[in-house]
């Protein structure tokens, strides 16, 4: 479903992305850990087509990203979840979920914002999954923040996509609801069969909602496992990764680890 191989991507002189290589199968969890300013945002916006790589392989389904592509193409491969799940508060609920229908509709009934009966009956459906049908008609603005991330969710459903990429989702909330909201996006892509790559800093969520998780530091790829092989070694590469040509002594590898390999090196005292 995404097919990435040596990307790469610079701001200036930073080096954001330096070589990464990843696959995501249909109806795989997948969630990104690393440090702030580890490149997953970058990562996940190049896989939304909203940053360009400077060079290497990315595809989304039968897209290629590294070629010329239409914004409406991508948007019926690709969906994304925000941190601040950037709603039209004055809406209703539905018209939040139907504006998801967009990139999909003729231009001009998207300016008249005209939706075909079939769309209307999708976006019941994904409010549906999200365990919001009954809030169709209020103002989104009304809602609590756990319920608009998941408006946020039934937006991305009703673009039908392949994709849902989701940057941070649940930052902003309780931990009560922020589980809610990620089992409701866990279920829904379970059973479409979309696949989903998900930033998170809580590696707890990651355990327990991500059937795989990518560890990211400094640009590269250093960890690819499951939520069983995150164990405190893995998790000391992730997130202590020393600073780019300064290995420190017996981690010397981390700063340049083998494409698609992730290192083990001693538990740090006290774990994180
Ligand atoms: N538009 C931009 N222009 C210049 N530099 C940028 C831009 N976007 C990101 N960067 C830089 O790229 C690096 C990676 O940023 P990115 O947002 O991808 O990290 P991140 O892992 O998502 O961090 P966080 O967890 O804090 O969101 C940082 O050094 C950041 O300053």
């Amino acid at each position: 479903m995404i097919h990435i191989r040596n990307l790469r991507k610079s701001y200036g002189r930073n080096a954001v992305l330096q070589g990464i290589d990843m696959d995501v199968r249909a109806g795989e969890f997948v969630v990104m850990l690393g440090l702030s300013g580890a490149g997953k945002s970058t990562l996940l916006r190049c896989m939304n087509g909203l940053n360009q790589p400077d060079s290497g392989t990315l595809r989304v389904g039968d897209i290629d990203l590294m070629r010329k592509h239409s914004r409406r193409e991508l948007a019926r491969h690709v969906a994304m979840v925000f941190q601040h799940h950037n709603l039209v508060p004055r809406l209703s609920v539905r018209k939040n979920v139907l504006t998801g229908r967009l990139g999909q509709t003729a231009a001009l009934a998207s300016v008249l914002q005209l939706f075909r009966q079939s769309d209307l009956t999708l976006a019941g459906q994904c409010l549906d999954r999200v365990g919001l049908a009954h809030k169709a008609h209020e103002r989104t603005e009304a809602l609590s923040g756990g319920q608009m991330q998941r408006v946020g969710i039934a937006r991305a459903l009703a673009q039908q996509p392949q994709v849902i990429l989701a940057d941070e989702p649940v930052a902003s909330l309780d931990p009560q609801t922020a589980r809610s909201v990620l089992q409701y996006l866990r279920d829904a892509t379970r059973e479409l069969g979309i696949a989903v790559v998900c930033n998170l800093h809580q590696v707890d969520y990651a355990r327990e909602f991500g059937d795989r998780i990518v560890g990211l530091a400094q640009g590269r790829m250093v960890f690819d496992g499951t939520p069983a092989e995150l164990d405190a070694a893995a998790l000391d590469t992730i997130y202590h990764a020393a600073p780019q040509n300064e290995p420190e002594a017996g981690r010397g590898s981390i700063s340049a680890p083998p494409a698609n390999a992730w290192v083990r090196t001693a538990a740090p005292a006290g774990g994180l």
